[in-house]
């Protein structure tokens, strides 16, 4: 027999096989119980805080990624290195993007396969200088849908987390958002990220200036993406919109706010893409949508495009907050 009537009749069933398995994954994953997952999430996150406060007390090491103001420290790759391989002792089939593995060189892949998407501190500026809002942030998705969310704030001592369907807690005290419906009565959360470059600073500015003028209440940045849309579940701010954060900074938080009622869309007023950069969490599609009128995005690169990700530029040595700033080291860095 030849190659191609191998190929032929091997090609007549791969298919329906494929198809099978594909379909067997969705149907079972809707079916699935992934409460045993996120309890062992939510176990490992505690076990993490504890590196995690402990080191934000000490002098640390901070290397530099993208721009000056991207910076990561060692405990950001242990706390990554430990969540991971916590994770993979426990389920070694599951799938990682995580934000410093990414940033090591490891490609940015969601496929359908059951996948843990991590940022091991959210907020690396404020733990290097020990403002007191950093947290952990670990989503967990299941034919690219995911399925719970753990935000962990450290500092506050505040785990949020939720399951998709079965609604959003902080330390087991369920939470809704305002509900609030008037952009005018709305106070705002964004991020000024890391990008330094004069086209995001100056769309990052007006819009900023576009919604002060609205008028809104106030804008705030607590400097963290997911403790900042964790604050719209709770109803402590009532809309956030961000350009240039990851999938790792708010998948998580994405479903917390959905679960305690919020809307989460694309800051173009179409439907929410984890992997396109740009989100928009509000206590009401009404006011989602006032707020995607008002603001522009300037260009990202999706986090799956695989050109997105090049090795960090090397930036010069520098010394920042009774901290030692390095370069990072050349090549890949070590995790
Ligand atoms: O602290 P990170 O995990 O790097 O995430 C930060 C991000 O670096 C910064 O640019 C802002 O987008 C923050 O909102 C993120 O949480
Ligand atoms: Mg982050
Ligand atoms: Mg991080």
């Amino acid at each position: 027999m030849s190659l191609e009537e191998l190929h032929s009749i091997f090609s007549v069933f791969a298919l329906p096989i494929f198809d099978l398995s594909s379909n067997i994954l969705r149907r079972t994953s809707r079916m699935a119980d992934w409460t045993e997952c996120m309890n062992y999430g939510i176990h490992i996150a505690r076990e993490a805080r504890e590196v995690i406060l402990h080191a934000f007390r000490i002098k640390k090491a901070v290397m530099l990624k993208s721009s000056p103001a991207d910076l990561v420290t060692e405990t950001d790759q242990r706390v990554e290195r430990m969540l991971i391989s916590a994770i993979k002792a426990k389920y070694p089939h599951h799938k990682f993007i995580g934000e410093e593995s990414v940033a090591a060189g490891e490609k940015l892949i969601l496929t359908d396969s059951p996948t843990w998407i991590i940022d091991p501190i959210d907020g690396t500026a404020n733990f290097v200088h020990r403002f007191p809002f950093v947290a952990i942030s670990i989503a967990f998705a299941v034919n690219k849908q995911t399925e719970f969310g753990i935000v962990y704030s450290c500092i506050e001592d505040k785990l949020y987390s939720a399951q998709r369907g079965r609604g959003a807690f902080c330390n087991d005290i369920p939470l809704a958002t305002s509900g609030q419906e008037d952009i005018t009565k709305c106070l705002l959360v964004t991020e000024i990220g890391a990008e330094r470059d004069q086209l995001a600073l100056a769309t990052m500015t007006s819009n900023i200036h576009r919604l002060l003028e609205i008028p809104v209440h106030g804008i705030r940045a607590v400097g963290t993406a997911a403790v900042d849309m964790c604050l719209i579940s709770t109803g402590g701010a009532d809309a956030y919109y961000h350009i240039g954060m990851h999938c790792w900074d708010i998948a998580a938080s994405a479903l917390i706010v959905s679960e305690a009622g919020g809307v989460v869309i694309d800051t173009n007023g179409s439907e929410f893409d984890m992997m396109a950069r740009r989100v928009i969490a509000a206590s009401s599609m009404s006011v989602a949508r006032r707020i995607a009128q008002a603001i522009q995005a300037f260009p990202c690169e999706r986090d799956d495009d695989p050109r997105a990700h090049p090795q960090k530029a090397q930036i010069e040595h520098s010394t920042d907050s009774g901290n030692d700033v390095h370069k990072k080291a050349g090549g890949h860095r070590r995790l």
